[in-house]
């Protein structure tokens, strides 16, 4: 057997009960065999693959909090540190009642790749717990992030893990994840990126990751002649991704016709109006749904079924595995030449293959989605700096670093000869990295 195929069984077997983290170990692992081919006596010797895969540490926990009814509340809480080969552990708390020890295994484990594509000096890490916010009240989500502050302060710190947010987790439980940590340790640090304008947070974080998912499919439209201007998209999901990846399109002249939640989706033909949902969504927390109440043109479907609508370019921003083969299918025929991912691994495995045999262009969320974390890594120098940058110097950064983050995706898979096979280059131009960073650090 393969060493690859030993890993992908390894993996599994090793990993019972945790599908999630299987696929995402399957897809990049397959996607490497061109450069563990090339050496792989070195890497078997060496345990690359076997390291790779097996998180530095996982902490689990229980996490009490007593509700507005003066019931008390049980929840658990993870933090993945996946990886430090290159950098501090860094990456999101997700707060929602999904979440178990695979999903945050194969977030953390896709972020230490994605990390990687940055060049900046950050590893991989990933945590939150089963708690879901909505419909929480504001002093609910504050008992339940102290508490959970409470276990994580102990293994989390400036320049040894840096956890910001995900799904469920925004500027308020950032806010209070903080204010947590500063009265346990009574350090001021940058611990957390996503931290509020007034106290260390990066002018850009909020938009980051929606934006760099633009200027990332911007540039991958422009090495092919053509530009997402008078494009007809779909975004999915309706939060912090999904809200400024709408906005960025719409700037570059895109007509964005359909957003969702876990509810069901819009439909605006004459696009979007962006002020409006962050008005729903930012201000009263509320349902996508209640769009159509404000605008008339637009049309609400209850459920699935984003997908049948058509588009030019589709933009996956809520969740893992939204987008199905029957879904991409759909997407095909009704023209969409261009899936890029804004959510973690929000392409199914078998849609993927599908969108790489029918010649769409697919950029997987490990290099697209990337905007976010890296500007939370430039909060992270500019809290070592005490400096705030200006909104201009963050985003022309940004821009700079998923520029770059698409030649080294397009000119791995160019030099492996996989021209245009986003997830190859992805896959294989992050682990050269992790690859070298591990080898040189010894067997740690
Ligand atoms: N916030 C960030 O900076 C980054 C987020 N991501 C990823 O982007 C995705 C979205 O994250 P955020 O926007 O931060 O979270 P969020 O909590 O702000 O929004 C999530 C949105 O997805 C919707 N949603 C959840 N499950 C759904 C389903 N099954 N079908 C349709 N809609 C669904 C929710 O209703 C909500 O509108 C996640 O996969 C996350 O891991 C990736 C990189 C950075
Ligand atoms: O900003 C960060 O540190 C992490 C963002 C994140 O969770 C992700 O990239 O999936």
């Amino acid at each position: 057997m393969s060493y690859v195929d030993e890993m992908i069984s390894r993996a599994i077997d090793k990993n019972p009960g945790e599908p999630e983290f299987h696929q995402a170990v399957r897809e990049v692992l397959d996607s490497l065999r061109p450069v563990i081919d090339e050496n792989e006596a070195m890497y078997r010797r060496d345990a690359i693959l076997e390291r790779l895969i097996e998180p530095e540490r996982v902490v689990s926990f229980r996490v009490p909090w007593v509700d507005d009814k003066g019931q008390v509340q049980v929840n658990r809480g993870y933090r993945v540190q996946f990886s430090s080969a290159i950098g501090p552990y860094k990456g999101g708390l997700r707060f929602h009642p999904s979440v178990n020890q695979g999903i945050v295994k194969f977030l953390g484990f896709e972020q230490i790749f994605k990390n990687a594509l940055t060049d900046l000096p950050i590893g991989g890490g990933k945590g939150g717990a089963d708690f879901d916010p909505k419909g929480k009240s504001d002093r609910e989500v504050m008992a339940f992030c102290q508490s959970f502050m409470n276990e994580l302060y102990r293994h989390i710190g400036a320049n040894t893990d840096v956890p910001a947010g995900d799904i469920g987790v925004g500027g308020r439980e950032v806010g209070y994840l903080y204010g947590q940590y500063k009265r346990l340790t009574g350090r001021y640090e940058g611990v957390l990126t996503g931290k509020g304008l007034t106290f260390g947070g990066s002018l850009v974080r909020k938009e980051s990751t929606g934006y760099g998912l633009v200027y990332i499919t911007e540039e991958m439209l422009r090495n092919h002649e053509m530009t997402m201007s008078g494009k007809t998209v779909i975004v999915s999901g309706s939060g912090n991704v999904a809200i400024y990846a709408t906005e960025r399109a719409q700037h570059f002249g895109a007509k964005v016709v359909a957003l969702s939640d876990s509810s069901g989706f819009v439909y605006d033909p004459k696009g979007i109006r962006i002020d409006i949902v962050k008005d729903i969504k930012e201000k009263r927390r509320g349902r996508i749904k209640e769009y159509v109440d404000e605008v008339p043109s637009a049309k609400y479907t209850e459920g699935r079924g984003i997908w049948n609508i058509p588009c030019d370019i589709a933009l996956p921003c809520a969740t893992q595995n939204e987008l199905t083969l029957s879904d991409a299918k759909a997407l095909k025929e009704n023209g969409c030449f261009a899936i890029c991912e804004g959510a973690n691994m929000p392409v199914t495995q078998e849609a993927t293959d599908y969108v790489m045999e029918s010649e769409m262009f697919f950029l997987p969320g490990k290099a697209s989605n990337a905007g976010g974390v890296t500007t939370s890594a430039l909060e992270m120098t500019q809290n070592s700096e005490r400096l705030y940058w200006s909104f201009e110097k963050t985003d022309s950064r940004l821009k700079e670093i998923m520029v770059n983050i698409y030649a080294q995706i397009s000119g791995a898979a160019k030099d492996y000869g996989y021209e245009d096979n986003y997830v190859i280059g992805a896959n294989i131009a992050a682990f050269k990295k992790i690859a070298d960073a591990m080898h040189s650090q010894g067997i740690v």
